[in-house]
């Protein structure tokens, strides 16, 4: 066992991590769990953005909005609605008020060091933390440094300088605007616009693409389209701002409207409305850490052209954007930092492991592995198989009226799956069999044999499996 030691004006760690969200909360508690010294070093919320300004308070506000939803689309209940102010208290207790206190105090009782503020390179395993009192602390990794500070909003030229929401304030959501523009049509916009049309704005989505999340299977763009519309969501597809304004702009406060009307002009028509959220991604945080003090550039890190000391995991690796990804990544570095003696690299794996991600709109969307499209471009010869939800009798015991659909990839070289899509009711909680399937190679001839209960909408997978068993000639 090793522990922290300190001169009066340097403090030493085997391993200093810069950022305490998710990724830099498993990676730090794994490794002092071994009872390796460590320091965590965090600016603002230990928990991360996760916990505080995205994947916790998104789905707080997103669940009791599907349970509304619900309740709507099924006979024998009184149906519910969402109440605005209740909702916002959910929220606000999801995220313990903004409160850190619980979650720091976790960390220390775990035996990690966490530094409050900022904290940037000086030197080959130094660090400095500026603290928000104006004292500076040094830190000295005696084995490694690892950069865990997520990420920060994209803004596209036309937006400098002008006060906008950005997905941190649509996540704390104070002043509902009445009417709200998105710009962009990932993940974010697509949730957002989910939870400020039930709060009660009128939101309009300005698209870039022809389709809302570009990358899953087409129906998916297709499916939402059509149920944001119904929710009263105004969606134009090829629109892009070419000129904003905002004449009476401030910045209020996270969540509050920031001052008066925006004006967005594109090609062919001027929108006013009372805000704006830009949800147009988010690049690795990696500007403001002093990379230049060991010279080194943000690509040098994305490309992982880092000495052995350095690493940068999470949405700051840029591999990912997702909670669970960036965990399982810190666990993986966990095992090999504690087991050798040298820093390991940072993407030692044999094998990258499937992606799985769920979209938490109405319906579910959850995708895991490829899309058709990918696979094709990857080189995979596939066949493919789908079904709609609303034939599956299980689905249909779940809701009145069933939207949604399924579809899954197998690679016929090996029969295995490398793909699913899996869009309708409750399919969040279905997305683990497909990811089991994919990682442990499963071939479709096996799966044939792993019954679904009746009536469940794990039923699915009959059809979808029967039908790659008709193309491949069994
Ligand atoms: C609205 C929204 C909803 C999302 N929903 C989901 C979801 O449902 N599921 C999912 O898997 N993913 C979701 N994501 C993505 C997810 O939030 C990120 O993948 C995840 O937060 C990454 O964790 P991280 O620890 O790498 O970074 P973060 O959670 O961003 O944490 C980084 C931490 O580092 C700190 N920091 C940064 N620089 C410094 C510095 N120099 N010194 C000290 N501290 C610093 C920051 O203050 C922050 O606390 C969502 C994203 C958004 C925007
Ligand atoms: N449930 C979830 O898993 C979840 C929820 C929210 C966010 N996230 C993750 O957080 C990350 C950020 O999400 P996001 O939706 O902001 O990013 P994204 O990159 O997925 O989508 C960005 C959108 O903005 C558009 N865009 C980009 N630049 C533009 C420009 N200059 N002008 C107009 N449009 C532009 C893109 O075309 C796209 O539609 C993603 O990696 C996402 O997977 C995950």
């Amino acid at each position: 066992m090793t522990s922290a030691t300190a001169s009066s004006s340097e403090h030493h760690y085997e391993l200093i991590v810069i950022g305490a969200g998710p990724i830099g909360e498993v990676l730090a508690q794994a490794v002092a769990a071994e009872g390796m010294s460590t320091a965590i070093v965090e600016h603002d919320l230990v928990g991360g953005d996760c916990a505080y300004y995205a994947c916790k308070p998104s789905k707080a506000l997103l669940h009791p909005i599907q349970v509304a939803h619900e309740s709507q689309h099924l006979g024998g209940v009184q149906s519910a609605s969402v109440v605005a102010d209740d909702l916002l208290a959910r929220r606000n207790a999801q995220v313990s008020h903004y409160d850190d206190s619980a979650q720091k105090q976790a960390l220390e009782e775990s035996g990690v060091t966490v530094v409050r503020g900022h904290g940037r390179l000086t030197g080959e395993k130094s660090v400095e933390v500026h603290a928000s009192d104006g004292s500076t602390r040094s830190l000295q990794a005696e084995r490694a440094v690892v950069i865990t500070t997520g990420t920060a909003p994209n803004i596209p030229p036309v937006f400098e300088g002008i006060p906008v929401w950005d997905s941190q304030d649509a996540t704390a959501v104070q002043d509902v605007p009445p009417r709200l523009i998105i710009i962009g049509g990932g993940p974010v916009a697509c949730e957002a616009a989910s939870w400020m049309s039930a709060l009660g704005s009128k939101v309009t989505m300005l698209i870039r693409e022809g389709s809302l999340l570009t990358g899953f299977e087409p129906f998916v763009s297709d499916i939402l389209t059509e149920q944001l519309e119904q929710s009263g969501v105004d969606i134009q597809f090829y629109t892009e701002a070419v000129q904003v304004r905002r004449p009476e702009g401030m910045d209020q406060g996270l969540g509050m409207i920031k001052g008066g009307p925006i004006t967005v002009r594109t090609a062919s028509a001027s929108i006013e409305a009372d805000e704006l959220l830009l949800a147009t991604g988010r690049r690795p945080a990696l500007d403001s850490i002093n990379l230049a003090s060991v010279g080194l550039s943000v690509d040098d890190v994305l490309e992982e052209r880092t000495p052995d000391w350095l690493h940068a995991l999470g949405d700051a690796g840029g591999k990912h954007q997702l909670t669970h990804m960036g965990k399982y990544q810190s666990r993986q570095f966990a095992a090999r930092f504690i087991h050798s003696a040298e820093a390991p690299d940072a993407d030692n794996t044999d094998t990258e492991p499937p992606t799985p991600q769920v979209v938490f709109t109405d319906p579910q969307i959850a995708f895991v592995g490829l899309s058709e499209e990918a696979a094709r471009e990857a080189g995979y010869d596939v066949i493919t198989a789908e079904a709609n939800f609303a034939d599956v009798a299980g689905a249909a015991l779940l809701r009145d009226d069933v939207v949604g659909r399924a579809k899954i990839v197998v690679d016929t070289a090996t029969d295995c799956l490398i793909g699913a899509t899996l869009m309708g009711p409750e399919t969040a909680e279905m997305l683990h069999a497909a990811t089991i399937a994919i990682t442990a190679d499963v071939p479709v001839s096996i799966l044939q044999h792993a019954v679904p209960a009746f009536p469940t909408a794990s039923e699915v997978w009959l059809g979808l499996l029967q039908q790659v068993a008709d193309s491949a000639g069994r």
